[in-house]
């Protein structure tokens, strides 16, 4: 019942389709590793290398690891806590803490400046195969490794897979591949005390952990560049991360949730207040960096120190962090710089545009969280009802909605090229010495092009007794021979005396094994078979028919109220499908029980263009999801609270194509609809060329994929009337 399509190794050095469920990169890895779960706080020394005593004065930069003196022979007693002189390879003396929920940390035993090398570590590489064939999987090196090289993952050495993770990092930390090392540097001042921490990823629902907070969130600028730094896990070249060091903030000792709390409204008005000039209209102002000056521009990052607090059952040691019945509510001594934004007025905040998370706009101002939250009501229906049979003999079956699914272009593409061949440049040789440099200027000429991707890059044959070595370059219409000959020769003078050739190879995956043996043998190609999914509902089972129509007619009411109400006629409702239709396929993610959210639009009473009914429906969804019971209800996976993911939504007409891509970022399941859009709807991928839909719930080029289906039962023709809308309106 899904549209899962495989991950498989390709041309393009990438996954040719990413299945629903393989949304996410890690930039770290992997799935959960069990948590420790050690006792509160205790401090333990870096093994064999650690000082539990501040470097007088201070810290000096170090150097790189190549110019360290050699360690002395005989390291001291793990366990022990005697105070002794920093060990050579640890001259910061920096120790180690362990945390009842992230584990072991790292900390500063003094204040460290910016800028400071805190280790140079050695990385044991372990390539991209021997993590696939899933070895390091069960062990605790799951948690552990680096993005490396070409896929590989990088177990650090050292100090190096201790650093927990903070959204705020105080250090980056610079990959190489070429020294097989990674650097770590402080972003900013490091206050004794504090925990040394970098980020994992900027995107937190990569996390395969429950964070627990360590400092609170960066900037979008610092969130975007973080991302390209951790995104840029396979330079080559040494890459620089010294994303956070432009953002200098006075240290902050919040000491209980409320302050922090109260202090982030404070900040959110600061910023309301700020965007709007004495006139009331919106000052669109950049936000520049602070350049390590006085105050920061961007209200959004504050600096949590954790120097204040203190435990007092941990063991002896520079300092430590407490758990939360040891904090106390000492008032704050030195704070984020607010005083030169001025109070924002009632008035400013009431006149900036109310957030979409309710459809009841009244309730929009309201700073109760739960008034705002509105947890509709669950689909009326009953299985045993549709199994039964009428009075009159009839079986009720007979009564049900219709649905056809709605194929994506990704799917049209396959079905109508399965027998397709096509031509390529290759290159073909027996020395296999040329194997590797040919094999760098394959992927370097084909690393985009995305209708490679089925095609094995390498095809061995043997041939008299000879293997022979071919290699994929291009498809024949990207180059003439002479433009191929002179890239290649630029690319390494070691092919120079190759010549590219035409070969003809198939044009598509193989679906079934059975294709794949008759494909490969012109050239291998990646099986990529696409679970069976019905094209219609005959098939599904009883339960799923009777609550996929009352989900149908649940919006074909809301649209009705709607309309009476003086709106545009779309309405949503948005739920979890019942946990025994839950499709059985690897990798699914189960969806949020019991979360439900119906929305319509709101674009004629609010007189806001962006209130389609859709984007009302995320985002409330979005917002239940941020209070009870919902935030004590643990993700099932990774990702697995994440907006609408694996969530179904229903909707009176085809979503528009920009509703289409929210609900394709918001990770939905499938979406049923009952009136397509002749014009400007996001599903239809055009198989009559009457319609512009582009087929966004199922494309080959985006990364995410979910069903679309679409009612064509009969509807009374009343209800079509008063549901009927602009044909070119946006949905
Ligand atoms: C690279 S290790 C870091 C060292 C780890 N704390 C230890 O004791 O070995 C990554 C693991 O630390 C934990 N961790 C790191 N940062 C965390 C955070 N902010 N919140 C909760 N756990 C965290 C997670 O269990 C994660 O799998």
């Amino acid at each position: 019942m899904n549209a899962q399509y495989d991950s498989v190794e390709s041309v393009s050095g990438q996954t040719t389709t990413t299945s629903r469920s393989n949304v996410e990169e890690q930039s770290i890895v992997h799935e959960a590793s069990s948590k420790g779960d050690s006792l509160s706080f205790r401090e333990m020394p870096i093994t064999s290398l650690a000082s539990t005593k501040a470097p007088n004065a201070q810290v000096p930069h170090i150097p790189s690891l190549s110019s360290f003196p050699s360690p002395p022979s005989c390291a001291s007693d793990d366990n022990s806590t005697e105070e002794h002189s920093p060990h050579p390879m640890n001259p910061l003396g920096l120790y180690l803490l362990s945390h009842p929920s992230r584990g072991r940390g790292v900390f500063a035993p003094s204040t460290i400046p910016a800028g400071t090398l805190i280790e140079e570590s050695p990385v044991l590489v372990i390539s991209r195969k021997e993590w696939e064939e899933g070895k390091m999987n069960d062990t605790i090196l799951g948690s552990y490794g680096f993005c490396w090289k070409d896929g590989g993952m990088g177990i650090g050495l050292g100090l190096a897979s201790l650093f927990n993770h903070s959204s705020i990092p105080n250090v980056n930390f610079i990959r190489s591949s070429k020294t097989s090392t990674i650097k770590f540097i402080t972003s900013k001042k490091v206050e004794k005390g504090e925990e040394l921490c970098i980020c994992y990823s900027a995107d937190e629902s990569k996390l395969w952990f429950t964070k627990s907070d360590i400092h609170t969130d960066i900037t979008d600028d610092t969130r975007d560049k973080s991302q390209s730094f951790v995104m840029n896990s396979s330079s080559d070249s040494e890459d620089e991360g010294a994303f956070f060091t432009k953002i200098e903030l006075d240290s902050e000792d919040l000491t209980d949730e409320l302050e922090l709390k109260q202090k982030k409204e404070r900040e959110k008005r600061l910023w309301a207040s700020r965007a709007r000039d004495s006139n009331g209209q919106i000052q669109i102002k950049k936000k520049p960096y602070n350049n390590g000056k006085t105050h920061v521009y961007s209200p959004q990052p504050i600096h949590l120190s954790s120097s204040r607090i203190h435990d007092e059952n941990a063991l002896a040691g520079p300092s430590t962090i407490s758990t939360p019945s040891s904090r106390t509510s000492t008032p704050s001594s030195s704070s984020i710089s607010i005083s030169n934004y001025p109070e924002p007025s009632t008035d400013v905040i009431s006149s900036l545009p109310p957030p979409l998370h309710s459809t009841n706009i009244q309730n929009r101002h309201t700073k109760d969280k739960e008034a705002i939250a509105e947890l509709v009501d669950d689909l009326d229906w009953d299985e045993q009802y549709w199994t039964s049979t009428r009075a009159d003999g009839v079986g009720r079956e007979e009564q049900f909605s219709e649905f056809e699914r709605v194929k994506g272009p990704a799917e049209r593409e396959v079905e109508e090229d399965q027998d397709g061949m096509m031509d390529i440049w290759i290159l073909e040789f027996k020395d296999p010495k040329l194997t590797r440099t040919a094999l760098d200027f394959s992927k370097d000429l084909t690393a985009t092009d995305d209708r490679m991707r089925h095609l094995k890059r390498v095809c061995r044959r043997k041939e008299d007794d000879q293997e022979i070595c071919r290699i994929v370059l291009s498809l024949v219409t990207e180059y003439d021979l002479t433009t191929l000959t002179s890239i290649m020769t630029s690319f390494s003078t070691t092919l120079s005396h190759l010549t590219p050739l035409i070969h003809t190879v198939p044009s598509s995956c193989a679906r079934t094994s059975e294709q794949l043996k008759i494909k490969s043998h012109t050239w291998p190609v990646t099986l990529s078979a696409l679970p069976v999914i019905s094209s219609d509902s005959s098939d599904w089972p009883i339960g799923r028919k009777a609550w996929v129509t009352s989900g149908i007619k649940r919006v074909l009411s809301l649209g009705l109220e709607a309309k009476r109400k003086g709106e545009i006629p779309i309405a949503t409702y948005c739920t979890s499908q019942p946990s025994n239709f839950w499709p059985k396929e690897e990798g699914f993610i189960p969806p949020t029980e019991g979360l439900r959210a119906s929305s319509n639009d709101t674009r004629t009473s609010e007189n806001h263009p962006l209130r389609h009914a859709t984007l009302n429906c995320v985002a409330s969804i979005a917002h239940l999801r941020t209070i009870k019971p919902f935030t004590d209800v643990p993700p099932t996976r990774n990702g697995a609270d994440y907006l609408l993911t694996s969530l179904t939504l229903f909707i009176t007409h085809e979503p528009c194509v920009m509703c289409s891509m929210a609900l394709l970022h918001s990770r939905v399941r499938e979406v049923f609809y009952v009136f397509p859009r002749k014009k400007g709807g996001g599903f239809d991928a055009n198989p009559d060329k009457s319609t512009t839909g582009l087929g966004i719930h199922a494309r080959r080029d985006l990364n995410h994929r979910f069903e679309a289906w679409r009612y064509t039962g009969e509807i009374d023709e009343n209800t079509r009337k008063e549901l009927e809308i602009q044909e070119d309106l946006q949905v």
